[in-house]
């Protein structure tokens, strides 16, 4: 039976100091912040997901996004190593959380980089976005972790954005949603659906139809209505400012033996 656990971590009270790659930096209001992180927690749980807080990393202002942080496929955690320097010591939470859970453990090792962000699976398919923050080398060890357990892994290019995920997520029919400015090449997905958003891109599978979406996509989420499936909205505008969007706040864990 898949399991129905999500790991989240609190934002730290440096969150304001986070990285900006792609966008203008904005003032980031913590207090808000921390506010519409409590609502997102709430709303995994209200649609059936277990949360489980990884102790916080306050000295890191992005430790938030914890998604960037370890990949889960099967039963199998691999603890990721950020492109970015500044993220590299968020992992050490994570990777005791996933081991508590009886998840057997992975990493990535130097020189390869790889962030939770940039990698989409769907059913066995795991697409990994080559960007600023996955080298080659990462792709490789990612590869190597996952195909033994019957995962294909298939390489996209991603320069428009920070992660693959800020470009694409997928429908629970294994449609890929992107907003087209921003997807260096839609055609290496079998199906998909181009939005009128950025934002619209982003999608957190709840169960079922239901979609865990931004409240900044409403053209996206009334389109996402309009085909038969369930919008659940929530606003995370101080964690947008930090290029971070609803996939990046939590890990699903679906197939624990536990
Ligand atoms: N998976 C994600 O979308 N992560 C967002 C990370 C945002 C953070 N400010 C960063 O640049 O690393």
């Amino acid at each position: 039976m898949p399991s129905h656990k999500a790991l989240v971590r609190r934002p730290s009270p440096r969150l304001a100091e986070g990285l900006v790659t792609h966008i203008e930096r904005e003032k980031v209001d913590v207090e808000q912040a921390v506010e519409q992180w409590e609502a997102y927690v709430q709303a995994l749980r209200t649609h059936g997901w277990e949360t489980i807080e990884v102790e916080p990393a306050d000295d890191f202002p992005d430790s938030v996004f914890v998604e960037d942080t370890v990949v889960m496929y099967k039963n199998v955690a691999l603890i990721t190593r950020p492109g970015a320097e500044t993220r590299r010591e968020e992992t050490g939470g994570v990777e005791e959380a996933v081991a508590r859970l009886g998840c057997s453990v992975n990493w990535v090792w130097e020189p390869g980089t790889l962030e939770g962000g940039d990698v989409l699976k769907i059913d066995d398919t795991i697409y990994v976005g080559r960007g600023g923050r996955t080298n080659a080398a990462g792709v490789q060890q990612l590869r190597a972790v996952f195909e033994p357990l019957g995962a294909r892994v298939v390489a996209v290019p991603v320069s428009k954005v920070l992660h693959l995920k800020s470009a694409v997520t997928a429908l629970p029919d294994g449609t890929v949603l992107g907003h087209i400015p921003k997807v260096d090449r839609p055609s290496l997905f079998p199906r998909f659906l181009s939005v009128p958003e950025e934002a619209g891109a982003h999608v957190v599978q709840l169960g079922g139809d239901r979609l865990l979406m931004a409240a900044s996509a409403p053209k996206t989420a009334d389109l996402l209505a309009d085909l038969g499936l369930e919008p659940v909205v929530v606003d995370i505008s101080e964690f947008e400012k930090l290029e971070g969007c609803v996939t990046c706040l939590s890990v699903r864990l679906r197939d624990l033996y536990a």
